[in-house]
């Protein structure tokens, strides 16, 4: 019996020797379990009741393309008269009438360099001729590249803090002020990243000037209450936009990797943040100020946690473990 017991467990501990092994040398190549997407399906339809933005003017900064474009027309799409704003005059003017012509509703083209204060003031006042202040107003514009920071000149540093920090400060002020004469209400929002919290090598003046933009939003949220004016932040992960993933993943390279890494097991779309960003910019969320919403599928936890590597040991492997942890004496 005794003979019989210490067979297997030598047998056993033969197969833990040698999977222990096979661990060490190729990882968990090709142990992964199937793809999970399926069970996280998104959805393209507006989540808001159909008029919800009816009687409202909406500002969205970098409107013309991307995740920009996609909040439009869903704003567009619930009643929402909107502005979109950025230097591309002509790429704004094709999304305007394409979005105009399939909601009815207007939307307005309007020129502008967020990085410079005398055009955003411009900027505001072809708005408050054409639709009067606005309601929301998303500061989406952004520009980033991937790059090692010791390549980095003083001038690629300013351009990208000068669009994100910036400009977003300058859309802020200049409409925050207005609005307060004026003692309308507003809701703003701002579009950061994951790596705002975190921070993140290799876009490191993006990272710095999104930080800078929480922080603004989330110091104006207990300023500017007072006014009726709301500000949040939503926190996109990884959402394929040719503006973003010609910069930071130019060969595509990285893509595997990174839908990997995410919890939900795909990226997002546009029409998933353009849903979020409605919801938070409507009345519905007239209780929601300071708040910052991670909008990743889970990437960020998963980026966190140092055991999450773990998720590609499979139920056998996790046998063999169970047995060299439980058979370890002693420290
Ligand atoms: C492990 C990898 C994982 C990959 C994952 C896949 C993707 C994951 C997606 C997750 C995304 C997360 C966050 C995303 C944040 C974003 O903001 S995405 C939005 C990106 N969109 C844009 O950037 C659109 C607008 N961009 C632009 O217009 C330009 O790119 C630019 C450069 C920002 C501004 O244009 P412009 O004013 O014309 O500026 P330039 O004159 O061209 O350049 C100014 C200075 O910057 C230097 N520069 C420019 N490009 C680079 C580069 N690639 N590397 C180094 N330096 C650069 C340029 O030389 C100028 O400096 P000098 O005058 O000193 O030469
Ligand atoms: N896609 C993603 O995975 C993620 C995106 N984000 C954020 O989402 C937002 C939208 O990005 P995305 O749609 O992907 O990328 P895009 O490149 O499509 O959007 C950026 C927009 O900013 C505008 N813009 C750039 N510079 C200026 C400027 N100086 N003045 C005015 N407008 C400017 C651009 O228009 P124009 O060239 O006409 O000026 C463009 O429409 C950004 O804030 C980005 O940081 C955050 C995390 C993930």
């Amino acid at each position: 019996m005794a003979a019989r017991v210490l067979g297997r467990a030598g047998r056993l501990a033969a197969v833990v020797r040698s999977s222990a092994l096979q661990l060490r040398l190729h990882g968990s190549a090709g142990l992964r379990f199937g793809s999970q997407a399926s069970f996280f399906p998104p959805l393209g339809d507006a989540m808001l009741p159909s008029g919800s933005f009816n009687n409202h003017v909406a500002l969205i900064t970098g409107g013309g393309t991307g995740l920009g474009r996609a909040m439009t027309a869903t704003l567009s799409q619930l009643g929402a008269q909107c502005i979109i704003a950025s230097r591309k005059l002509d790429i704004l003017q094709r999304t305007a009438e394409e979005i105009s012509s399939q909601t009815g509703n207007k939307v307005h083209a309007v020129q502008c360099d967020v990085r410079d204060p005398q055009a955003v003031s411009q900027c505001v006042d072809q708005m408050e001729a054409l639709t009067g202040l606005p309601d929301v107003i998303i500061n989406n514009a952004a520009g980033n590249f991937v790059c090692p920071s010791e390549r980095l000149s003083p001038n690629a540093w300013k351009t990208i803090t000068d669009i994100v920090l910036n400009g977003t400060a300058f859309v802020t002020l200049e409409l925050g002020k207005r609005l307060i004469q004026n003692q309308k209400g507003a809701s703003f929002l701002a579009i950061t990243t994951i790596y705002a919290e975190s921070g993140s090598g290799f876009v490191v003046p993006s990272a710095s000037a999104k930080a800078g933009v929480e922080a603004l939003y989330k110091s104006l949220a207990a300023e500017w209450g007072r006014y009726g004016h709301r500000f949040n932040i939503i926190q996109p992960g990884p959402i394929r936009t040719k503006g973003a993933f010609s910069r930071l993943d130019p060969t595509g390279a990285f893509e595997k990797a990174t839908i990997d890494r995410i919890p939900t097991g795909r990226l997002g779309t546009p029409a998933e943040i353009a849903n979020l960003a409605a919801y938070v910019s409507s009345n519905y969320a007239s209780w929601m100020s300071g708040a910052v919403i991670r909008f990743d599928g889970g990437e960020y936890v998963s980026l966190a946690g140092e055991f999450n590597e773990l998720r590609s040991v499979t139920p056998d492997q996790w046998k063999i473990l169970e047995v060299m942890i439980r058979n370890t004496k002693g420290s």
